[in-house]
């Protein structure tokens, strides 16, 4: 929203006064409303929640169940919309989980353990998704269509009112803000019988952005010279800032912490300008023709620069290039020139930068002004458009000498709806923080929601027709577009961007860069991280280019044996097929995006890729693509398990020590997401290979902190030492890695009394073990060995076993527990910010937490420091990390051994 162009620009209006401006539109509208539209809502008829009475239906063990609530009578509306002048943007959040056959395979297991919490809340009552979605507001017809289609504004189609038909249009009211939710009222009351609550467009700009600085860990990033940063925000240290709203007009805002804030300033040349001015002048049918136009300009054909005016040279007595812009279509005075004589692409990019500038310009004045180092930069003319970011920053960074900084957000145009939805009191989203979202990109998103509006894809078939069908259209949208040479000159003398970053893509660049946030209320900052502030899981940096191109060849080289393995898996069907071909597509089209621009899903790390891969394999609803192998292997080893057992047993306790890491060393080899070792499966049976990877085993290994361990559990000389209380062991691959190598070890602490909490994946990732698999295999390793079934007994694994409940009671009083706890992940990664509520409360007691595996120790968390003693064991079975990492080759072996961290 633009300052009025009959009043001066910078005209303050304080919150207070647009308080009491609102509330009397508000009364003016009741006086003026028809009593039919009574149900047009003020405050005190807000819908509450009424969660008296709520109770869990269905399984306990489920994570995300439905919470019903027997009192709920209000309409719940999961909408929020903020009208503009050129864009409609909704935000709007779906409950239900969608069910996975793997959650229903979860349900049937009735041998999970489940750590008790205590009082902490364990199931996710807001669990759910908030999506975002724009439209042209010349096409408002097409939001309508939207959320009729999806009943958004009955709280969605899986909503039980809406299929109970218990809910009534009539008390329906959605959240809207903008100028839209005054003009089309009537449009929303007409065509899907509800009324639009108007919230204040300045309070809900403001809370958006508040929320998402707070809540999203890369919302905001500098922009300079094609480079992205991302920015951690301290929420301690977020206030005062300046938030600079560019939509159709200006709005600067000086923002001094939640709902208190001023609009200080504002410019009626915004993005509304440019697009009006720039259809004159190019006869461009959109923004985004528009502002791709601008991609392929020079502006020094339109624009007069100081090298103009001083003959090539600069004047450099007040610090101008010859380069810098004396005057934005300074050169279009020329009398000798008609329109048709300058190229479209000049006059895009010249009005751009004479826009973006005097914004960024403005900006910093005002920021001056109140003495604010920090301005964000929000609406949808920046559109992530790298010109547009690079030459406000450089505005800032220009004027201030510096001193000042332009942020950008990622969510730039939803501030408004965000914070429009944020007014529902009941959502409670406020109090959300970052650990609790999970951003995920699903191909429905990026990929369909390509044109100004797109609905993410409803069902799979939908996914995998469209991968099938717009194939080539996908390729386009991750291609770059060509540039013009480079060489024209710019704002204040800065050459323009030659990084990848500034290429713009299709119209679907917007959408491409934000995704569903999945709000999860049950994860958690794991309580063991000695400085969660510094903590960064990824140990590979892949803004490093060399980094990342070598990551994603070893990636796209292992496509084919995963489609291999995951259509088996699903029985090798035709329908299997047809879905790891769209599997394969739909990840190297991630793949390539990410490649051309890493940093478009937030700050890119080793991590994140892989995850990425195991969200595509179940997007295509590859649940679980190595189960037969995991099974297989686990067969494999636990009928050598007993004799493995017996040795050990044959050992003093520091040979025995020794033979244990030596063994979960060894198993660490079993690893199917590795190119090298998968190629030796081809050549060895398990066993084979097992054995040959143990007699490797020789000390020192590369990182060798085996007698510092030793020192700890065993003592030295005549010193005793106490043994650990409790022992998280972040547990890896199914078959010889937990078999051979981790259960093992954990009987070991079992047997010196501490009790051993199996740390394991929530969902499948490659051949990793997951938590509701290792019940199974505990039993079957317990029927060979007295201290696992007495452990797990205790620990309440083995609800099954055949001894009777008097005598197991009495056996497992004095025994200490074996427990399971999932880690709330889906990767071979973790990332210990974002953990289950269930393994938080499992670190209560824990002084010691062993890492396995290349994805959990070496790739994250090799360097992550921990309250309590830290053991990190991997075998490194890649030669290119190996060298990086350790300066060692491949199948060399990490014993890092971590006393706890003095705080
Ligand atoms: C995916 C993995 C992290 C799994 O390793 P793990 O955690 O099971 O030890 C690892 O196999 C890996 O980094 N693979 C890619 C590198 C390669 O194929 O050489
Ligand atoms: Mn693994």
């Amino acid at each position: 929203m633009a300052g009025n162009p009959n009043k001066p620009c910078n005209t303050e209006t304080t919150k207070e006064e647009k308080g009491k401006d609102s509330n009397k539109k508000k009364e003016e509208e009741k006086e003026m409303a028809p009593t039919s539209s009574s149900a047009m809502h003020r405050s005190s008829s807000r819908p509450q929640l009424d969660v008296s009475g709520a109770a869990i239906q269905g399984n306990f063990e489920e994570r995300n169940p439905t919470i019903l609530l027997p009192n709920q009578s209000d309409d719940i509306s999961h909408l929020a919309l903020d009208i503009g002048g050129s864009l409609i943007k909704l935000v709007y959040f779906s409950r239900r989980e969608e069910q996975s056959s793997h959650d229903k395979r979860k349900r049937s297991s009735k041998q999970r353990f489940w750590i008790s919490n205590g009082n902490r809340r364990s199931y996710p009552i807001l669990g759910g998704r908030l999506h975002f979605v724009k439209f042209e507001t010349g096409k408002l017809n097409e939001c309508v269509d939207f959320i009729s289609s999806k009943q958004l504004h009955r709280g969605g189609i899986d909503s039980p009112s809406w299929r109970s038909g218990s809910q009534t249009d009539q008390n329906i009211v959605i959240k809207a803000t903008g100028g839209g939710a005054y003009k089309f009222a009537d449009v929303f009351r007409e065509r899907l019988g509800v009324s639009l609550e108007k919230e204040d467009e300045m309070d809900c700009l403001v809370a958006g952005a508040n929320f998402l600085l707070k809540a999203i860990r890369h919302e905001a990033f500098t922009h300079m010279e094609g480079q992205k940063e991302f920015v951690q925000i301290d929420h301690n240290d977020l206030f005062p800032y300046l938030l600079v709203n560019i939509g159709s007009g200006v709005s600067m805002i000086k923002v001094d912490g939640d709902g208190k804030f001023q609009r200080v300033s504002g410019t009626n040349v915004g993005g509304g300008t440019y697009w009006g001015l720039g259809r004159l002048l190019t006869k461009c049918k959109s923004f985004d023709e528009l502002l791709e136009l601008s991609q392929r300009g020079d502006n020094s054909n339109i624009d007069m620069l100081v090298g103009d005016i001083y003959g090539g040279l600069d004047y450099s007595k007040i610090g101008l290039s010859a380069s810098t812009i004396a005057s934005s279509f300074g050169k279009t005075i020329s009398e000798t020139k008609e329109l048709s004589d300058y190229r479209p692409e000049d006059i895009s990019l010249s009005l751009l930068r004479m826009i973006s500038y005097n914004i960024g310009q403005i900006s910093y004045l005002n920021a001056l002004r109140y003495g604010l180092k920090r301005i964000f930069f929000g609406g949808f003319f920046i559109r992530g458009h790298a010109y547009t970011m690079d030459t406000i920053s450089f505005a800032v960074h220009f004027w201030s000498k510096g001193q000042a900084q332009a942020m950008f957000l990622r969510h730039e145009g939803f501030l408004g709806a965000i914070g429009a939805f944020m007014s529902y009191e009941k959502h409670g989203l406020d109090d959300l923080m970052a650990h609790q979202f999970v951003e995920r990109f699903p191909m429905g998103a990026p990929y369909v929601g390509g044109k100004i509006h797109g609905p993410p894809l409803g069902d799979l078939n939908e996914k995998i027709s469209w991968m099938e069908k717009f194939i080539q259209k996908g390729t386009e949208i991750t291609a770059p577009v060509p540039m013009a040479p480079p060489g024209t000159t710019g704002v204040g003398g800065f050459e323009r961007p030659s990084s990848k970053g500034d290429t713009l893509r299709s119209d679907a660049s917007a959408e491409l860069n934000i995704g569903v946030l999945h709000l999860v209320p049950s994860l958690e900052v794991f309580p063991l991280l000695a400085d969660p502030k510094t903590y960064e899981p990824n140990t590979i940096d892949l803004s490093d280019h060399g980094e990342l191109e070598y990551w994603f060849t070893v990636l796209s080289e292992h496509l084919p044996d995963l489609v291999d393995k995951a259509v088996a898996s699903e029985g090798g069907t035709d329908d299997a097929k047809r879905r790891g071909d769209a599997f394969a597509r739909a990840f190297s089209a991630h793949l390539a995006r990410l490649m051309e621009e890493p940093a478009a899903y937030g700050k890119l790390g080793l991590a994140n890729l892989l995850e990425l891969r195991e969200e595509c394999l179940r997007e295509f609803n590859f649940t679980d693509a190595y189960i037969t192998i995991k099974q297989r292997e686990n067969e494999a080893s636990l009928a050598v398990l007993p004799d493995l057992l017996m040795e050990l047993d044959s050992m003093n306790e520091e040979r025995r020590l020794l033979t244990l890491i030596e063994g979960v060393l060894a198993a660490n080899i079993f690893d199917w997401g590795s190119r090298a070792c998968v190629d030796l499966y081809h050549k060895g049976t398990i066993i084979e290979i097992y054995r040959m990877s143990r007699k490797k085993m020789q000390r020192p290994w590369r990182t060798d902190d085996f007698d510092l361990f030793k020192k700890r559990m065993l003592g030295s000389g005549d010193q005793n030492v106490q043994p650990y209380k409790r022992a998280l062991l972040f547990v890896d691959n199914s078959g010889a890695d937990i078999v051979l190598g981790m259960l093992p070890l954990a009987r070991e602490l079992l047997r010196r009394g501490t009790e051993v909490v199996l740390v394991a994946n929530y969902l499948p990732a490659l051949n990793d073990v997951t938590a509701n698999e290792l019940p199974e295999i505990v039993a079957e390793a317990a029927k060979h060995c007295d201290i696992l079934r007495k452990a797990a007994e205790a620990g309440g694994l083995l609800v099954d076993a055949m001894i009777n409940i008097q005598d197991r009671q009495k056996e497992s009083s004095d025994s200490v527990p074996l427990m399971v706890a999932e880690n709330g992940c889906g990767s071979p990664c973790i990332d210990f910010r974002q953990v289950s509520s269930e393994l938080a409360a499992a670190t209560k007691d824990a002084d010691l937490v062993i890492l396995e595996g290349m994805g959990r120790a070496l790739h994250t968390n090799y360097n992550a420091r921990f309250k309590c003693d830290a053991l990190k064991l991997a075998m490194v079975k890649n030669q290119r990390l190996a060298e990086k990492l350790v300066n060692g080759n491949i199948y060399d072996c990490v014993c890092r051994f971590e006393p706890a961290q003095e705080l």
